[in-house]
């Protein structure tokens, strides 16, 4: 199969979908692989790389579109990509359709195959493909925290680990998932203290057996979320209910207590997010403001911000499904591995994942019933 790989266009994003060692494997698996000039450069993968793994290097996005069987993308195609998409060409790609009605029109208008990193499914329900953007999202939390508890960056001056004979800061995550563990081990590796709070018992369970002692964990519930956040140097949203927003779970009124200088970073933004106060989706280039004397942060694609860790962290987890499409066509994969089954939102002109039509009041035709 011919794979081809076209550079982002997002503004600030640096990712590329494949690394030079990901190219490579899917080279000596016989395919042919294209990446457009430049396109792993923000991530540090030059296009001498590329060529070395056995990659043609073309010059624009043009040529990918025209000629590659899969594109493999990292964010959603935007405006200016809608119209180079081509008939029975699959896009393999973060696609976020419930956000994007345009997108998904052009997708089933054009007969293209879409199939989502996002929407790939285990048995247990977890999200192979999203969950190492999760983990540097959920580390990167704690590390913009703590930036901005920073007094030169607008918050009150406390430093996470404290010293000895100082408190250190109060760290409050709420969601206790993917996102929510990993900003707690970071809290805790810089000496905090944490509490971790989620409506799942059996998630406390788990975090209690990893971090005893060491972590507070808490029912989530509006008492216990005051209680806390009004204590807090630094609160953490990350909270997910899959398929739909994400609740608010912190007041307008629990913020005004908290102490001046306090800082709030909402990582379930890209579902909405779950503290009253955000108003916006803030940017990479201008990430925080201030509401009732507290700093608030909500990037919505804050792996951007780590193009080299989150580049191969994706690489990683998308390429043995790359193979597998690349391998076998997307059907035969698709019959061979069910976990792939609930990826393929479009195709055929239909769109075939229910969530993404129940949310766009669209017409949903189970996949079946093309394959
Ligand atoms: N801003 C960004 O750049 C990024 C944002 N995200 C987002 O972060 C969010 C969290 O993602 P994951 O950790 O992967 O999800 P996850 O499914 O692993 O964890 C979500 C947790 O929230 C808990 N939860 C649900 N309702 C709750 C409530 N009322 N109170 C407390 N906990 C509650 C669940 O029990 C679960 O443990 C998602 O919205 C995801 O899209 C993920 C990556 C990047
Ligand atoms: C998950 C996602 O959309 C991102 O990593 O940008
Ligand atoms: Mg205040």
């Amino acid at each position: 199969m011919l794979i081809g790989v076209p550079k982002e266009i997002k503004p600030n994003e640096n990712r590329v979908a494949l690394t030079p060692a990901g190219a490579q494997s899917l080279i000596q698996e016989g395919h042919e692989v294209m990446i457009e000039t430049e396109a792993g450069t923000g991530s540090g993968f030059y296009d001498e790389a590329y060529k070395e793994a056995g990659a043609e290097i073309v010059s624009s996005a043009n040529d990918i579109y025209d000629r590659a069987e899969m594109v493999m993308k990292v964010k959603e195609p935007l405006p200016p990509e809608y119209d180079l998409m081509k008939e029975d060409q699959i896009m393999f790609t973060f696609l976020h359709l419930a956000a994007e009605p345009e997108l998904t029109k052009k997708l089933v208008e054009r007969n293209v195959v879409g199939i989502a990193y996002e929407t790939i499914e285990a048995h247990d329900g977890s999200l192979p493909l999203l969950t190492p953007m999760s983990e540097v999202a959920g580390r990167m939390s704690t590390q913009m925290g703590s930036r901005f508890l920073e007094k030169t960056n607008g918050g009150k001056g406390v430093l996470m680990g404290g010293v000895p004979g100082t408190k250190p800061a109060k760290v409050t995550v709420i969601g206790g998932g993917i996102v929510g563990t990993n900003a707690a081990k970071i809290a805790l590796g810089m000496g905090a203290e944490v509490t971790i709070l989620d409506i799942d018992p059996a998630r406390l369970r788990y975090l209690d057996d990893l971090y005893y002692n060491r972590l507070g964990t808490l029912m989530s519930n509006s008492l216990n979320i005051e209680e806390c956040v009004k204590e807090s140097d630094l609160v953490i949203g990350a909270v997910l209910v899959p398929g739909a927003k994400a609740p608010k779970l912190v007041t307008e009124d629990m913020i005004k207590k908290m102490p001046e200088g306090s800082v709030v970073v909402d990582v379930a933004i890209d579902q909405g997010g779950s503290i009253e106060t955000i108003d916006r989706v803030t940017t990479h280039d201008d990430p925080v403001y201030e509401k009732h004397g507290v700093l608030h942060y909500a990037v919505a694609n804050m792996p951007g911000a780590v193009p080299r860790t989150s580049t191969i962290a994706l690489t990683n987890v998308t390429l043995p499904y790359a193979i597998k499409i690349a391998n076998k066509g997307w059907k035969k994969a698709v019959e061979e591995d069910e976990m792939l089954v609930p990826g393929v939102n479009t195709a055929n002109g239909k769109l075939t994942y229910k969530p993404v039509a129940n949310s766009l009041d669209l017409e949903y035709t189970p996949l079946d019933e093309i394959l």
